[in-house]
């Protein structure tokens, strides 16, 4: 597959990787704070409210009053504590199911998901909003067919994995999918202490900079591979794969060679899911992902889709060279992964 035939698992942070981050803040949260006081108000006693105010401290949560102050406090400081998650989740729901909140994701972000799907790679997500909060924004896309939620294999939030910059949260990911190894997830994600989370967990991981991030500090280019799109990892595997095989063609490069991800790639796409074919954002262009496509595109690399702010070194190999160098089998694996390697039938190949 393009993202490397070893990477099995692609693991998605949201805001500010996915979608922009004003997404979440000038739309979700103020959505939230907006209906609060009628649902407080006609919902106070009602049991399928009173499950999510039952886990605020007990100053808040017999207190109207002090429960809606409290709320209002956390989500100004946009405080990620599992019980405003869980309330935020319940008081967007009314909004997707009227349509008055669509979830706006980034141009690249449906056609390289679709793809990466389509190759049999699993997708899952992580994030800080509650895992019903993560479904209802995966149902309700800006995409020509909103409901994305059938491309998501596993779903992770504060509560089933833990905080996103502890490392010990992705480790507890990791261990829900015995079947796949620490380094092969791929965590993509805006922030950058996550991804410093991620990669000492042993997972491959990668920063997200997207328009409307805070800028990144310089070293984190020098520490970090940055992309600016998800076709940044599909491109610059593919171009990598062919300065590795020379003589190959860009189809052969963009499906893997002697991989099981030839075979979910034949299998998966619209066997799994009928609309796949129909596929297309709002915002993005209207061409189904392609080999042919990703022949073009190797042939015109744009220049934010190599590492940001750095030019490619000839002599010592970026971090993103030796990732894709590992996905292609052209290097050794990182020394976290070799052990993990042996066991793998991949080592024996
Ligand atoms: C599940 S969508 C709502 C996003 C949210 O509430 C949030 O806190 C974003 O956190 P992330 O970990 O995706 O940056």
């Amino acid at each position: 597959m393009a993202v490397s035939s070893s990477v099995q698992v692609v693991l998605l942070d949201i805001e500010g990787t996915i979608c922009e981050i004003s997404f979440v803040r000038d739309v979700l949260f103020p959505y939230a704070l907006k209906v609060l006081p009628e649902v407080v108000k006609t919902q106070w006693d009602e049991p399928k409210f009173k499950e999510y105010r039952d886990l605020f401290p007990t100053e808040y949560r017999d207190n109207q009053d002090a429960f809606q102050a409290h709320v209002i406090d956390l989500a100004s400081r946009d405080v990620k504590i599992s019980y405003l998650k869980n309330l935020q989740g319940y008081l967007w729901e009314e909004g997707y199911r009227s349509g008055e909140i669509k979830a706006p994701l980034f141009p690249d972000v449906l056609d390289t998901l679709a793809k990466w799907h389509g190759k049999g790679v699993k997708l899952m997500i992580y994030s800080s909003g509650s895992v019903p909060a993560q479904k209802l924004l995966f149902k309700h896309t800006n995409a020509e067919t909103p409901d994305l939620t059938w491309m998501i294999s596993d779903w992770f939030d504060t509560i089933n994995a833990g905080l996103k910059t502890e490392s010990s949260s992705y480790e507890t990911i990791a261990s829900k999918h015995p079947d796949v190894l620490p380094g092969q997830f791929l965590f993509l994600s805006d922030n950058v202490k996550e991804v410093e989370a991620a990669i000492k967990a042993g997972m491959r991981s990668v920063v997200v900079k997207r328009p409307g991030n805070a800028e990144l500090a310089p070293e984190v280019y020098d520490k970090y591979d940055v992309v600016e799109t998800f076709q940044a990892i599909e491109d610059d595997f593919v171009i990598k794969r062919l300065q590795a095989l020379g003589k190959r063609t860009a189809d052969e490069a963009v499906l893997g060679e002697g991989s099981d991800a030839k075979v979910a790639a034949a299998e998966a796409p619209e066997a799994e899911n009928p609309d796949a074919k129909r596929l297309k954002t709002t915002t993005g262009g209207d061409d189904e992902p392609s080999p042919a496509r990703a022949a073009q595109d190797v042939a015109a690399p744009s220049a934010t889709e190599t590492k940001q702010g750095t030019t490619e070194n000839q002599e010592e190999p970026s971090r993103m060279d030796k990732l894709l160098a590992q996905a292609v089998g052209d290097a050794p694996p990182t020394p976290k992964t070799t052990e993990e390697a042996k066991e793998t039938p991949e080592a024996a190949e």
